[in-house]
């Protein structure tokens, strides 16, 4: 079998945590990575787990095959420009940007090069992370196995078609961020109410990670698990009922939309 070797380019967090995937899981050994980063500085934590560093995106694409564009969806246009003379049809581009299509990046390197999208999240970095994947046409099963076992390595994926990949941003690559939104809110509203902040963020981090085994193991839907905590005239339908008031799950759906929204003018 060909034996592959992934190059990062951006050496910031989402690149950490695939990086760290990939040698754990042994799917790439050291001396098979290499990364590059405008800021050196940034390489040198890859640099001591015997990763290569390199001196340019040029010279990571001449020693890389599969390489991961971990920067952020603005700096995408310099990259590529950057790159385009270099990457050949035996290069695979895995783009983790929001909102930068597989069009967009063959537009740019001037080809219809190998790109497989992907979508993680940050729980990445715990091993623990949901990841999105899209493969284009030229991309071969085999190639596309090696990259799907790569985030395999750092928690759970799923493939969708592309055309799906900026809606998708809204239910688990942003969605870290609503879930920490609501773990504040919780917390400075057992703070108004007297108790000690250490104390609520103990307890409600149990309930998130208590409420997140209910809905993937008990078989039940959400609205079967809310009806289970919510007693006839209790405290729960008193606080879901000022929830409806408040538009809670309109609140969420809108800001689903405007990640959606967000994602196509990043790709455009
Ligand atoms: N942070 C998140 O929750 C998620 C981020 N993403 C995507 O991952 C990508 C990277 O995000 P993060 O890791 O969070 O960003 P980050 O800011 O931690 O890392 C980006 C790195 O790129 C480096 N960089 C900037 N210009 C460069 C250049 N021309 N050449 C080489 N390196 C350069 C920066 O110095 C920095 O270290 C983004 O495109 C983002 O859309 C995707 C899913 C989740
Ligand atoms: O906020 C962003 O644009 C990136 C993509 C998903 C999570 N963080």
């Amino acid at each position: 079998m060909k034996q592959h070797t992934i190059g990062f380019i951006g050496a910031g967090n989402m690149a950490g945590a695939i990086l760290n995937g990939a040698l754990q899981s042994g799917i790439f050994k050291g001396e098979q990575i290499c990364i590059f980063d405008v800021l050196e500085e940034k390489c040198r934590p890859f640099a001591q787990k015997g990763v290569v560093v390199c001196g340019s995106s040029i010279e990571l694409i001449k020693k890389c095959d599969m390489v991961v564009l971990a920067v952020k969806p603005q700096i995408y246009p310099g990259v590529l420009e950057e790159i385009k003379e270099t990457v050949t049809n035996q290069h695979v581009l895995i783009s983790i940007a929001a909102g930068i299509s597989t069009g967009y990046i063959q537009s740019a390197i001037g080809f219809e090069c190998k790109v497989v999208r992907v979508m993680p999240n940050t729980p990445l970095l715990l091993g623990c992370g949901a990841t999105a994947l899209s493969k284009c046409a030229c991309v071969t099963d085999s190639e596309f196995q090696i990259v799907s076992r790569l985030f395999s390595a750092c928690g759970i994926v799923e493939i969708l078609p592309e055309s799906q990949m900026n809606a998708i941003i809204a239910v688990h690559g942003s969605s870290p961020a609503y879930v920490y939104r609501l773990a504040k809110a919780v917390i400075d509203g057992a703070v108004q109410q007297g108790i000690d902040s250490q104390v609520a963020a103990k307890l409600f981090i149990q309930t998130i990670k208590g409420s997140a085994m209910m809905l993937e193991q008990s078989g039940q839907t959400p609205d079967e698990l809310i009806q289970m905590v919510a007693s006839p005239g209790g405290t729960t339908l008193a606080a879901l009922r000022e929830m409806d008031e408040t538009g809670f799950d309109e609140s969420i759906q809108k800001a689903m939309e405007a990640c959606t929204k967000r994602a196509e003018e990043l790709g455009k």
